[in-house]
């Protein structure tokens, strides 16, 4: 078992798109060069998660989807790692916890597509992820009006900053988070799977 974990120049900030990545593909990297420009980022790291919280189908093994990552991530801002796997966290909220003990000189910023902002409410401690790190959400396709509705973004209404000004999301006290309206990429997980593309070996639960 390999661990990759990245390394982080003094007061860098850096985007984390924590996913499954069973596969990646074009929309991750994607919604990435949007948010490195968008929240003026240094870098961004794919967290590639042993096995997301709330979904009860186990992933492709993690090494196999992390050497893909790494195939397909010809970029030098953006790197993926399995810092879950080191740190033995699967919640997000733990996972930031070890990320701030680990990089005590380093800004994070969470990155989500806006099916997962549709969803937050349901993560472990989603208030104390609010109010503890700026989050950026990027436009996804049939998701927006159900983001914009859910009960995160009614909540922390208050914290929102337009996306006009997303620059200044990294600099911003929590709680803070920004949708941006990105040009948006049909591309999924899910779609990849569905035409057998991917050889994963799905359902393997990898730790
Ligand atoms: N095309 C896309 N547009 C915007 N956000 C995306 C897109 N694809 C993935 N994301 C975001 O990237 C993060 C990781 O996504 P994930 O690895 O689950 O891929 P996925 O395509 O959503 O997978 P699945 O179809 O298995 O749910 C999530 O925050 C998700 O919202
Ligand atoms: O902490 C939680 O309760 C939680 C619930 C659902 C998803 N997450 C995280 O959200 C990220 C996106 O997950 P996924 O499977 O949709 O790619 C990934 O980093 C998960 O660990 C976290």
């Amino acid at each position: 078992m390999r661990h990759h974990l990245p390394h982080a120049a003094p007061n860098e900030t850096i985007g984390l798109l924590g996913g499954s990545f069973d596969p990646p593909h074009e929309g991750h990297l994607h919604i990435s060069e949007e948010a490195l420009k968008r929240f003026n980022l240094d870098r961004i790291w794919w967290l590639v998660t042993p096995g997301n919280p709330l979904k009860s189908r186990g992933p492709a093994p993690l090494d196999h989807r992390l050497d893909a990552c790494e195939k397909l991530l010809q970029h030098p801002r953006i790197e993926a790692t399995d810092f879950e796997r080191h740190s033995g966290t699967r919640y997000t909220a733990q996972t930031l916890q070890a990320l701030f003990k680990t990089y005590p000189r380093t800004r994070f910023i969470w990155l989500m597509g806006a099916d997962n902002l549709a969803d937050f409410h349901r993560w472990d401690s989603w208030k104390w992820i609010m109010e503890n790190v700026p989050v950026g959400v990027l436009a996804r396709p049939g998701q927006r009006t159900a983001a914009r509705i859910s009960p995160a973004a009614k909540r922390f209404e208050f914290a929102r900053i337009s996306g006009k000004e997303s620059h200044r999301l990294a600099h911003a006290d929590s709680p803070a988070w920004c949708f941006i309206n990105v040009p948006m990429s049909k591309a999924s997980s899910t779609a990849i799977r569905a035409t057998g593309a991917w050889k994963g070996g799905a359902g393997t639960q990898s730790g």
